[in-house]
C-alpha cells in the first residue's frame, strides 16, 4: 500500500474505534518526542508501528514534538497525531525548511537555526522520547539523548520501538559493549525496549531511572545556560 493510502486506511480504522469505544488513558507524559526515518523503509510493518504509536499518543493524550516534515515516519506520525487532535510541534533547522526538502508539516512549525539548536529544543519540550526505524539521522538522536541520560543531563525516559527486530543488532552491539566493559550495566537499563507501541508506552510510563549520571542537573543547566542554547530546561 502506498503511504498515503496506508495512512487513510488506518486512520479511517482508528475513528470507527474511536467512535465504538472512545477511550482516554491518563498518563503521566505530556509531551513525547518522536525520532523517526525521513524515508518510510520497506516492511509495511514500520509505517503501521508508526501509526500504532500515534494512536498510542492520542489515546493517552499525549503531544507530540518531532523533527518536522512531512516525508517517511515523520509525515505519518506527525499526520496521525495531529488528526487525533493532539498538538504536534515541528521543530525544524531553517537550511531544513524549504518544502522540497521536508514536504508541508502539520501543527506548530518552530525554526532553529541548526541541528544541535533542534536536538536540545526537541528535548527540552519532551517529558521522554521515542525512536522508530529510522537511519543515520534517528541514530544519532536517539543516541544522544541516551547519552544525555548517561550523564545525568536529564532523566527522561528513552524507548525504542523495535519493529520486527530493526533494532536486535544494536541492542546486541550494546549488550556486547556492556560485556566489554564501555557502558556500565546500570546504563545498559537507559534504553526501554518494546515490540510494539502499546507495550512500549506501558514501560515508559512504569520507568525509573537507575543509573545515577556523573554531574548534578544544576551543574548541566549551568553548562547549558553559558553554551549554545538560549535557557535550558532539558532535564526537567
Ligand atoms: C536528508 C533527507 C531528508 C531531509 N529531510 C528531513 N527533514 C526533517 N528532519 C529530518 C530530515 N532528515 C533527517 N531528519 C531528522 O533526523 C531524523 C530522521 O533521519 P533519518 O536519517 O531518516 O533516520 C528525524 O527524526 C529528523 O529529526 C533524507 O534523509
Amino acid at each position: 500500500m502506498e503511504n498515503q493510502q496506508l495512512h487513510l486506511h488506518h486512520h479511517l480504522q482508528y475513528q470507527q474505534q474511536q467512535q465504538r469505544q472512545p477511550n482516554s488513558m491518563k498518563s503521566r507524559f505530556r509531551r513525547l518526542c518522536v525520532f523517526c526515518g525521513s524515508s518510510p523503509g520497506r516492511n509495511p510493518s514500520y509505517q503501521l508501528s508508526a501509526i500504532q504509536l500515534a494512536q498510542q499518543l492520542v489515546e493517552r493524550n499525549i503531544d507530540l514534538v518531532y523533527g518536522g516534515g512531512s516525508i517517511g515516519l515523520m509525515g505519518l506520525v506527525s499526520r496521525a497525531v495531529f488528526d487525533g487532535g493532539r498538538h504536534v510541534l515541528g521543530v525544524i533547522p531553517k537550511t531544513l525548511m524549504p518544502r522540497e526538502i521536508t514536504g508541508e508539516t502539520v501543527g506548530e512549525v518552530r525554526a532553529v537555526t541548526g541541528m544541535h539548536q533542534r536536538k536540545a529544543e526537541m528535548a527540552r519540550q519532551a517529558d521522554a522520547f521515542i525512536a522508530l526505524p529510522g537511519g543515520y539521522g534517528t541514530l544519532e538522536e536517539l543516541l544522544e539523548v541516551i547519552t544525555w541520560a548517561q550523564l545525568g543531563i536529564h532523566d527522561k525516559p528513552v524507548g525504542l520501538l523495535n519493529v520486527d527486530g530493526y533494532y536486535n543488532s544494536l541492542l546486541s552491539f550494546v549488550d556486547n559493549a556492556v560485556d566489554e566493559g564501555f557502558i556500565a550495566p546500570a546504563a545498559r537499563d537507559i534504553i526501554v525496549s518494546a515490540q510494539t507501541a502499546q507495550e512500549l508506552m506501558c514501560k515508559l510510563e512504569e520507568y525509573e531511572p537507575k543509573h545515577s549520571g556523573v554531574a548534578s542537573k544544576l551543574s548541566w543547566e549551568m553548562e547549558q545556560q553559558l553554551g549554545f542554547t538560549e535557557k535550558s530546561d532539558i532535564a526537567r
